[in-house]
């Protein structure tokens, strides 16, 4: 079983607007809803790919509720420890030209004793699960230590921790070595406080988290596709198939569970990145985050090429 942890799911709400300019009204051309956070995102397209995974994570309210409902309704397992607070809406508003602006909510305040239990349930969730993922931002009144806490806690009981968010809290949970991180360029920029980086500074980071313990380590770029490095066996750069974004929000979270699949069923390093990749496209050419088209990955698959880096 794949467990996927989202301590801060959300309404995902895409808005389909002629033209964006603040301070104006503007009529909605079109409104898709759907249950996201980037965790339930890897469950949706883990469900997708066939694998047996449960959704996990904080949820609270009537948005909390609906989440819950739409998963049903897509007959994805989940177990989420119920909170005070309400989940949160996160907005993607997209106009004509195609350009994507999202307005993220903060997500409820989480008690010490809601903490409490979700990290009781991580741990028994992690007894029965060979990778556990964590996706996302964290809600109001966790510490930045939270994912690190997780990390640690699962990775005890034997199972794998892949890990995908940003600033302190990533930092924090490195000191728990994941097996497996993947954040975007943007994520590693914002860690290092650097407004651009060299393919031989990216190189550099992957050597010393490499270093720190972490296995595997992915560094993905939108279009361009991903850097991807494993311990001791070298790097790749892969190169996603040419394509006409619809909605590419969400394409990190496809990406992440193409090649969590591909480790559960223990496919070559090569496949697990070519898979992930062509997830991530595939998932960029549907309206909705997660809700990719097994076929077009299918497709995608043999077109995403694979270039040998030398940065490790
Ligand atoms: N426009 C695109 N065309 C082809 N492949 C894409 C496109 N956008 C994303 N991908 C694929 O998906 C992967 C992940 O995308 P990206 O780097 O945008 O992740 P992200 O920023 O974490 O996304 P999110 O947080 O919305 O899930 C890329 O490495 C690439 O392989
Ligand atoms: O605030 P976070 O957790 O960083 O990001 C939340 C989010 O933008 O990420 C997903 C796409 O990856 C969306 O489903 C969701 O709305």
């Amino acid at each position: 079983m794949i467990t996927t942890v989202t301590l801060n799911p959300a309404i995902d709400k895409t808005y389909r607007i002629r033209e964006l300019k603040c301070g104006r009204i503007h009529r909605v051309q079109q409104v898709t809803e759907a249950p996201g956070g980037k965790g339930i995102n890897v469950a949706k397209v883990l469900h997708r790919l066939g694998q047996q995974v449960v959704a996990t994570g904080l949820i609270g309210g009537y948005n909390g509720q609906r989440i819950c409902h739409l998963l049903d309704e897509m007959h994805i397992n989940h177990d989420f420890c119920r909170v005070s607070g309400e989940s949160r809406l996160c907005l993607n508003m997209i106009d004509d030209q195609g350009v994507g602006t999202e307005v993220l909510e903060p997500g409820p305040a989480i008690s010490p004793a809601e903490w409490k239990r979700m990290k009781d349930k991580c741990a028994d969730l992690a007894k029965q699960s060979s990778f556990v993922v964590f996706s996302g931002s964290l809600p109001l009144g966790l510490d930045q230590s939270a994912y690190q806490q997780l990390v640690h806690l699962v990775q005890q009981s034997g199972a794998k921790a892949v890990l995908d968010t940003s600033g302190a809290a990533f930092r924090a949970a490195l000191d728990a070595c994941p097996f497996m991180v993947k954040p975007n360029l943007d994520e590693v920029r914002q860690i290092l406080g650097a407004n651009m980086l060299t393919r031989e500074e990216i190189g550099q980071v992957i050597q010393e988290w490499h270093q720190h313990g972490v296995e595997w380590i992915a560094v993905s770029l939108g279009a361009e596709g991903a850097i991807v490095s494993r311990r001791d066996a070298g790097a790749w750069l892969a190169i996603p198939p040419q394509i006409e974004a619809v909605n590419p929000v969400g394409s990190g979270d496809s990406f992440v569970a193409g090649f969590v699949a591909g480790l559960a069923e223990h496919r070559s390093l090569e496949e697990c990145i070519q898979w992930a990749v062509a997830c991530g496209a595939a998932n960029a050419l549907e309206e909705r985050a997660g809700e990719i088209v097994p076929d077009r990955i299918r497709e995608f698959n043999p077109q995403v090429k694979l270039v040998r880096l030398s940065i490790t």
